[in-house]
């Protein structure tokens, strides 16, 4: 079988590696005749041409102002990348997503299973942010398209945010700086605290919420938080067994859960008024964790003393004067209060966060697409082989995404068995399983008949062979 060489920049073992794999099933040149239907759902293929994987081929579509570092490393496999500093509305973002291999999206760019269903050539999606409530992933899998995210690179940026938070509320800073930028001199001490001895209640104790836990005690607070699952406290902190329990408890409560049906409104009017009077709420979890007409309420009738709010239900795509009452009914209400902190969803928005985030989210990519390795996806069980090498000849891997029913295997080895497996990896999540084979002894002339045979199959939902 021939190899063909590519101009391709070769930076790492990885681009070299590339250089010498090819792939059939996402070739820009392969045409559909179906949408991918219900889940299983076979998407057939009428007039796909088989040819050897090129990374010049695989187009990739960035949104949101994805780091430099991530465009980087793309663009380096040879990628064709399409970068945009936005999001893009639903109508323009179908238009865009029909021709792309790979999307990399930040939290705002929602993948609804509407604009997936158009995404005919898509294989995977990279979440340059921590959360993927904004795809979803279930559809994604059920269509073989593999999600992968950075857990952690933000933490400790949106943790810095709520400790600059805690501080500036207590003291009404924003308060202060906004009159004096106004020309005002107005030097109050009453009602403003230190926050040494207070207690910060955190609830969602996980990555962020650990950072924040250590942060806050070398500040002299006490910690309490609350969290689904039963945790390890971080220094002296000390869980609690109720929401209620952290609200009557907390001079400070702040938000770290991610967006799920079970948080929506997880503060509203009840929890609030559970809250300690003269209290602080700090959001910077998702919009939807908090009932923002509760909070104006409870701020109004002096319920809290301070609030801090990161992240709203509706929030534009791009930057502007988009903060009023046509993308939010309450934008106004909240803008007219006092001691509150209004911030553009700036969590996870420092320089090392940034970068770090798009390293990570773009070796993934990188990995995915030119290896089919699923180290670190969301939605998809984790498989890896170790990487194909120069040296292993008329060698291809094959990568068979397929409903987790009973009997596939068996059938997949009667397809794999006409040639040498030399290595093979299988597992599942859920409805969705997933196979990776590397093969030897397959001759050009076979490739196109071993991917036909297994596109057959009934349990599948995508075939990738790299060779
Ligand atoms: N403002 C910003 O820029 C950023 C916001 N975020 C948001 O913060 C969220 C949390 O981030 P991480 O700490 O990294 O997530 P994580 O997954 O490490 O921790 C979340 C914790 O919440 C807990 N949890 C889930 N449901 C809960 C419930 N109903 N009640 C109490 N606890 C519950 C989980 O058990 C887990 O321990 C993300 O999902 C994302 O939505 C993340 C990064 C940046
Ligand atoms: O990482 C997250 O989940 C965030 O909320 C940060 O989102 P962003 O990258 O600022 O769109």
């Amino acid at each position: 079988m021939a190899t063909q060489a590519r101009d391709i920049p070769s930076i790492d073992t990885l681009s070299r590696t590339v250089s010498n794999s090819f792939d059939l099933s996402s070739s820009p040149t392969a045409t559909f005749n179906s949408p991918p239907s219900s889940f299983g759902g076979l998407r057939r293929v009428s007039t796909k041409q088989l040819k050897p994987f090129a990374t010049q081929d695989i187009k990739v579509l960035l949104l949101e102002n994805v780091n430099q570092t991530g465009q980087a490393i793309l663009r380096a496999q040879g990628y064709q990348v399409e970068f945009l500093k936005a999001s893009l509305p639903e109508d323009k973002l179908i238009e865009k997503i029909r021709d792309v291999h790979v999307i990399g999206i930040r939290s705002k760019t929602k993948l609804t299973a509407r604009v997936l269903r158009e995404a005919k050539n898509l294989i995977v999606i990279g979440c340059f942010c921590i959360g993927t409530n904004q795809v979803d992933l279930k559809y994604a899998a059920q269509n073989g398209i593999a999600v992968f995210n950075s857990p952690f690179s933000n933490s400790r940026s949106v943790a810095e945010l709520v400790i600059s938070e805690i501080i500036a509320l207590a003291r009404q800073i924003c308060d202060r700086s906004m009159e004096l930028h106004k020309g005002t001199w107005n030097k109050v001490s009453n009602g403003c605290w230190e926050v040494r001895g207070k207690t910060l209640g955190i609830v969602g104790y996980g990555h962020i919420g650990n950072q924040l836990s250590v942060l806050a005690e070398a500040m002299g607070m006490s910690v309490i938080y609350y969290d689904v699952v039963n945790l390890m406290s971080m220094g002296t902190a000390r869980q609690v067994q109720t929401l209620g329990d952290l609200l009557k408890g907390a001079d400070f409560v702040t938000l770290h859960v991610p967006e799920l049906p079970e948080t929506e409104n997880l503060i509203g009017a009840t929890e609030l008024e559970q809250m300690k009077t003269g209290s602080y709420l700090i959001n910077a979890s998702r919009g939807s964790v908090v009932d923002i007409p509760a909070l104006v309420n409870a701020m109004r009738k002096g319920k809290l003393a301070g609030a801090a709010l990161d992240v709203y239900p509706n929030e534009p795509a791009g930057n502007g004067d988009y903060f009023t009452n046509d993308l939010n009914s309450w934008a106004e209400d909240l803008r007219s209060l006092k001691n509150l902190i209004l911030t553009p969803h700036i969590g996870g928005s420092t320089e090392e966060a940034q970068s770090a985030i798009g390293v990570e989210v773009a070796d993934a990519l990188v990995r995915y697409v030119n290896e089919g390795a699923t180290l670190g996806a969301v939605n998809m069980p984790e498989v890896n082989l170790r990487s194909l090498t120069m040296d292993e000849p008329n060698h291809v891997r094959v990568i068979y995404i397929h409903r987790n029913v009973p009997g596939v295997l068996r059938k997949v080895n009667e397809v794999l068995g006409d040639h040498n497996v030399d290595k093979q990896m299988t597992d599942s999540r859920g409805e969705v399983a997933y196979l990776m084979a590397d093969i030897s002894n397959v001759a050009e002339s076979e490739i196109k008949d071993l991917w036909q045979n297994l596109e057959d199959l009934s349990s599948r939902i995508r075939t990738r062979v790299l060779y």
